[in-house]
């Protein structure tokens, strides 16, 4: 491929954690962009799917994008893709208490990374990648998003005090861009 692939982010700890996860010998170049995608609404492939239609156009190339929801069993899934707004008003210790008058404290992180061509009418191809947890008061660093409230299941660190290399060999974006690796070296 002669272009370089372009991931569309608006968030720096998205970009760092996907630079690490995606190595230096990658087969492929990838570079960032920040473009400033609506948050749409819907079902989490539905939004990766509008979202890489849209950077797509934008960068009339080869694209990467991802979301990310965390999803409350007690809640039926939500907040999910609307975590965003949740964390900007309430924050994760908000989150946390949102769960107060449930016995169910499981949760789970999802991403799904979406990767299109660029070329007219091109498929986007979506790569899920989930972790299963619990929501719990807030521990650690605070300068990535909920991390401090999610403690994956098997282990008693929240992803806040994990060390960046444990979370990603575990972490909902670390198999989302396993998936999505394996694809972009076979197929494209
Ligand atoms: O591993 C994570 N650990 C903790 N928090 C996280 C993580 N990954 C995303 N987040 C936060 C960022 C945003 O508040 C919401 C997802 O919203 P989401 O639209 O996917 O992210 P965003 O708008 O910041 O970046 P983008 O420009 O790629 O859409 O959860
Ligand atoms: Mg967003």
């Amino acid at each position: 491929m002669s272009r370089p692939i372009t991931l569309v982010t608006g968030n720096k700890k998205k970009l760092e954690e996907f630079v690490l996860i995606l190595g230096k010998d990658f087969k492929h170049k990838v570079v960032s962009q920040d473009i400033d995608l609506p948050e749409y609404q819907g079902e989490p492939e539905e939004i990766v799917r509008a979202k890489c239609t849209l950077a797509a156009q934008h960068i009339k190339g080869p694209v990467v994008v991802e979301d990310t929801s965390l999803c409350f069993n007690a809640l039926g899934g939500m907040p999910g893709p609307y975590v965003k707004w949740f964390l900007s008003k309430i924050g994760p210790a908000g989150l946390h208490k949102m769960l107060h008058g449930f016995d169910d404290k499981s949760a789970y992180a999802l991403c799904v990374f979406g990767y299109s061509s660029g070329e007219p009418e091109a498929p986007v191809h979506v790569f899920p990648g989930r972790c299963n947890g619990s929501i719990v008061a807030p521990r650690g660093p605070t300068d990535f998003g909920w991390d401090p409230c999610f403690q994956p299941d098997g282990f008693t660190e929240t992803y806040a005090e994990m060390t960046k290399d444990a979370k990603n060999s575990i972490s909902h974006r670390g198999k989302a861009m396993a998936a999505l690796k394996d694809f972009l070296t076979k197929h494209v």
